[in-house]
Parts: structure tokens; C-alpha cells; sequence
């Protein structure tokens, strides 16, 4: 593990990496406040030709979302372009990619599910068309939705899907649960795990591949947590950069009993600090 220091640490990368990929939450920015420097970076970073991908686990904003967010928060960045009914733990981001893909879905935003009033099983009448639970960080969670959940997930041939199993993420103004937390209830009821398609599960880089062509050696991934960015970018072969801007602290990184798959090349305190490379100039441009 290297920490960037000096002019020519950063120059290296410049030199090493044609393809950048960008965890969001806690790298880019913290809830909607852009860490410092991160649009100066990632601009330079297009004007160096770089090959530039987003890679969140947050699942609460579909690609069109984060499209707007990023236009609302001046950072350039296009959308990628893409039968049984979906029960969603989740927000407007889930539904509204499960809908781009052409599902039906239940639960979600739906005002009858998003309420306090005690939930009655004899009065659920089960939609037996639900062929799957897809469960994401859904900030407005309560006990009816975990319980429609979990009588479709009594189901085993009713598919168990979560968007990632990170435990927190940073919210702006601090640390709260993630969407693995949101799951976990369903997990212990259940007795089920699902299958999570986020970091640092191949089957997101399996995406990211099957749209954008991209050699791994010269390819590095950006993230803020060892077990999700971290362990993502390794398994799929990519040099990988941690910032101390979100989840992992400098103290976290101290620890002895850090997986070898989740030690980072190279460590920065925040992308900001790539600032250097645009001020004076990049010796690759
Ligand atoms: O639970 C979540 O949804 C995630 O912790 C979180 O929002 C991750 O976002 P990322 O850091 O992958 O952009
Ligand atoms: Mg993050």
C-alpha cells in the first residue's frame, strides 16, 4: 500500500491508468455537498483523454437520477443505455430501473405500504404474481414492508435480491445505516440470503464490462470502503486507489487484520488531492 504523496506519486497514476472508476458516496460527495476539488479532478481527468465510469451502490437514485444529480451538481456523466412482478424494498431508484427493464412492481414508494398503522395479516391478500424481493437502502422502512417482504420470501421460489450489503454510508451530515442494514431483518426472518449485486460483487463489474471495454491492468477503482470499493476493484483484476473522505479512516487502515484482498494500492486523503496534478500541470499532457 503506497500513500500519494509528492507531484510525481500522482503523475504516475496519470501515467498508469486509462480507465477510472469512481465509487460516489464519500468519494465524489456526502449527500449533496461535492468533495472539495473532485469536479477540477474529474475535468482534468476527461481532458487527459481518461475513460471515466460511476460506480454506486446507492440504490435509492436510478441511473436517470444520479444523471440529474450530476448535472445539478455540475459533474459530466452519461447514463448507460438497457417477468414476473417485483416487490421492492427501496426507493424511486429501484422502481424506476426495474421499470426501464420493463418489470411490475409493488411495495416501494406505494403510500398503502409507506405507513405506521400496525400491519394485519388477515388482511394481506398476497399478489401471487411476485417472483421477487428486491431490497435496496429505503430511508422511509417499516413494518409493513418487512412483513409483505417476508410472506413472499416464505416463497423459495420467490427470488431474494439485495442492491448491496454495505452496513452504513455517509449520509452528509454523518454515518447512518446502509442498505445491508435495511436487509438484515429479512435475512434473520427469512433464514434466506440474497443475492447482492453491488460492490465488490463481480456481477456489477460483469455489468460495467458487457457496456464498456476496458483493459483491468490499466484500469484503477476509486472508493472510500476496503470491503466494498476496495475488494471490488481487486477481484476484478484493477489497481485500486482509496480515499479517506467517507467510510475507511486512516485509523481502519492501521489495523493488522485487514484481508489481503481488501489492502488498497494506494492511499489519498481525499480526490481533491489530485487538484495537484491540475494547477501545475500534468508531465504526461
Ligand atoms: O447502503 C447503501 O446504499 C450504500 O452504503 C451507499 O449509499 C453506497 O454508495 P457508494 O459509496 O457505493 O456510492
Ligand atoms: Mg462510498
Amino acid at each position: 500500500m503506497q500513500n500519494l504523496i509528492s507531484r510525481e506519486d500522482y503523475d504516475r497514476l496519470i501515467l498508469d491508468y486509462d480507465t477510472w472508476l469512481f465509487d460516489c458516496d464519500g468519494v465524489i460527495w456526502h449527500g449533496d455537498h461535492l468533495i472539495e476539488g473532485a469536479i477540477e479532478v474529474l475535468n482534468y481527468l476527461r481532458r487527459q483523454k481518461k475513460h471515466i465510469i460511476f460506480v454506486t451502490n446507492n440504490a435509492t437514485k436510478s441511473r436517470q437520477s444520479y444523471k440529474k444529480k450530476f448535472d445539478k451538481l455540475g459533474v459530466q456523466a452519461d447514463v448507460l443505455p438497457k417477468n414476473k412482478k417485483v416487490y421492492v424494498i427501496g426507493e424511486t431508484g429501484i422502481e424506476e430501473e426495474l421499470a426501464e427493464e420493463g418489470y411490475q412492481y409493488l411495495g416501494g414508494t406505494d403510500p398503502e405500504d409507506n405507513t405506521l398503522k400496525p400491519f394485519k395479516i388477515e388482511n394481506f391478500t398476497p399478489d401471487l404474481d411476485v417472483g421477487a424481493v428486491v431490497c435496496g437502502l429505503d430511508t422511509s422502512i417499516n413494518y409493513t414492508k418487512y412483513c409483505k417482504a417476508y410472506q413472499y420470501l416464505r416463497n423459495n421460489d420467490c427470488l431474494f435480491v439485495a442492491t448491496n450489503e454495505d452496513s452504513t454510508y455517509p449520509a452528509g451530515g454523518g454515518i447512518l445505516p446502509g442498505g445491508g442494514s435495511i436487509m438484515a431483518p429479512l435475512v434473520l426472518a427469512s433464514k434466506r440470503k440474497p443475492v447482492a449485486t453491488g460492490k465488490p460483487n463481480t456481477t456489477m463489474l460483469d455489468c460495467i464490462r458487457a457496456k464498456h471495454n476496458f483493459d483491468p491492468k490499466r484500469s484503477i477503482m476509486i472508493g472510500d470502503r476496503l470491503e466494498t470499493d476496495i475488494e471490488f476493484g481487486k477481484k476484478g483484476g484493477l489497481s485500486t486507489l482509496l480515499v479517506l473522505t467517507g467510510i475507511t479512516s486512516k485509523e481502519d487502515l492501521q489495523q493488522s487484520d485487514i484481508p489481503q484482498d481488501r489492502i488498497p494500492d494506494f492511499v489519498t486523503p481525499s480526490l481533491g488531492d489530485l487538484r495537484i496534478l491540475v494547477s501545475k500541470g500534468s508531465s504526461s499532457s
